[in-house]
């Protein structure tokens, strides 16, 4: 029970003593879910951090809200406390994406412990073959086009990365009818409007939704039916077992494709279009990371020698311009968790049921935690020390599997990049896009010129 403090106009917390922070509640029931949605993260954290302080109160969702940007409050919520807090999606998301984080049943967790394995460190440095094919094939194009739109070819490399990472399907018709499916999803995903009215891109997304788990199972019955030297997560799920010696029913099992296939796709789609942005608008850095990747590819044989894992540990300085762009970028700006129970937090407390934002992308462009934060400066990466305030996959438990796979693409992705092209941003380079990930609005248009005729 709630009362306003005569001397602050502050909600007190009247058996506890514990505050509520300052903020707004906005229009009841409704919030402030549209301001956020049509300001984006960006603008709707940083003018209410610069009212309110850096944890404050809202209305999301439907649900009161606290939200919280220090990294020591990130490091609480999801991993100190993490038990105290449920990963919520709101629940059109949740539908979409066969994904119902609420209920923690067991085989749920084998589950994702299997998916962590299968994309462990170790397992991943296989994979830099594969990727190799597939940026390859994907950059082969970009010269035959008046302009390339860069947003839609990094969905095409990261779509089909992570589909042969998790079912072992390479690029084919069927596979760049899936990726369209899955745009559908996306643009669903995207919409303020979720409901499931003919007509709308949420009603669309739901009927693709369909399709995909359609074209997973007959992708899981063919996997079942042929023997495959290199394992994927598919081969991995397929073996697991509960503690009771249950497999994983094949409705759960196309599910966690889905989820899973999801998250590898738009993030790092968004996260390459932003290391193309970047590094365009920054020669110098450019120019340095072309150095690095010369000196590899000069190191091969012949033009068509792939890369391998040792090439990969090779690349530092490459390797500090994708943290740099991952933390100047947030292509996950906030992450959403629900308090199972009342908690106190540094004299404020979150009732149970309230959701709690952790908004990441406001400590990762803070002066609080970096110098000179706006500046694209790979530089920050080389000190022995590693920022403050850095936490583009999350942390604890749910921290992305997919983190280690995402680093070899974006380096394989980036040696061909530079090697065979120069580029040009051209069009928009300010107006944005906001959901379901932070891009450029236009996908990034670039004029390219091929380097050499041998390369990629
Ligand atoms: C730049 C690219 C990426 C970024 C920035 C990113 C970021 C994140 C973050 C912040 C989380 C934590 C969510 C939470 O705590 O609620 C997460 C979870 C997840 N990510 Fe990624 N991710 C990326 C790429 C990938 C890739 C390539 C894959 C798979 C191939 C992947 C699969 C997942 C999955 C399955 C989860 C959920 C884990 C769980 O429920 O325990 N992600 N990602």
């Amino acid at each position: 029970c709630w009362r306003k403090s005569s001397n602050s106009g502050q909600m007190i917390d009247s058996l506890h003593g514990a505050q509520l922070p300052k903020g707004s509640w906005s229009i009841p029931w409704i919030g402030e879910s549209f301001t956020l949605y049509n300001q984006g993260p960006y603008q709707f954290y940083s003018q209410h951090i610069a009212r309110y302080g850096r944890t404050f109160r809202t209305h999301l969702m439907g649900i009161p809200t606290i939200v919280t940007s220090t990294p020591e409050a990130a490091k609480f919520v999801l991993a100190t406390r993490q038990k105290l807090f449920l990963v919520f999606l709101p629940p059109s998301i949740s539908r979409l994406l066969s994904v119902y984080p609420a209920s923690q049943d067991a085989m749920k967790e084998t589950a994702i412990k299997t998916i962590r394995d299968s994309l462990h460190s170790e397992l991943v440095r296989n994979k830099v073959a594969k990727v190799d094919r597939i940026a390859r094939w994907v950059l082969s194009s970009w010269d035959k086009q008046p302009c390339v739109i860069t947003y839609q070819e990094t969905k095409k490399f990261a779509f089909h990365v992570a589909l042969d990472a998790i079912t072992g399907m390479a690029p084919s018709p069927e596979t760049m009818k899936m990726m369209d499916d899955f745009s559908y999803i996306n643009k669903g995903m995207g919409t303020s409007m979720q409901f499931n009215i003919p007509g709308t891109s949420y009603h669309m997304a739901l009927k693709k939704r369909q399709q995909v788990l359609e074209s997973f199972s007959c992708m899981v019955k063919k996997r079942r039916s042929e023997k495959s030297n290199e394992k994927c997560t598919l081969d991995f799920l397929m073996e697991t077992e509960d503690e009771n010696g249950e497999k994983l029913p094949d409705d759960q099992l196309q599910s966690q494709l889905l989820g899973l296939t999801f998250g590898g796709f738009d993030t790092s789609a968004a996260f390459f279009m932003w290391l193309l942005k970047l590094l365009g608008e920054n020669q110098q850095i450019l120019q340095q990371v072309k150095a690095e990747q010369d000196t590899i590819r000069m190191g091969k044989i012949s033009p068509e020698d792939p890369l391998s894992w040792t090439d990969i540990v090779n690349m530092p300085y490459s390797s500090t311009v994708i943290q740099e762009t991952l933390r100047l970028a947030s292509v996950v700006p906030f992450l959403t968790r629900q308090a199972t129970e009342d908690v106190i937090y540094e004299g404020v407390r979150i009732p149970k049921g309230w959701l709690v934002q952790v908004c990441l992308q406001n400590f990762h462009v803070s002066p609080e935690y970096h110098k000179e934060p706006l500046k694209f400066d790979p530089s920050r990466f080389q000190a022995p020390v590693k920022p403050a305030g850095f936490m583009p996959f999350g942390n604890g438990a749910k921290m992305c599997p997919g983190r280690e796979l995402v680093k070899i693409e974006a380096l394989v992705f980036l040696h061909y990049l530079v090697t065979t092209y120069s580029w040009e941003n051209i069009g928009s380079k300010t107006r944005m896009n906001y959901w379901p990930s932070p891009t450029v609005k236009g996908g990034l248009p670039i004029k390219v010129s091929k380097l050499r005729e041998d390369a990629a």
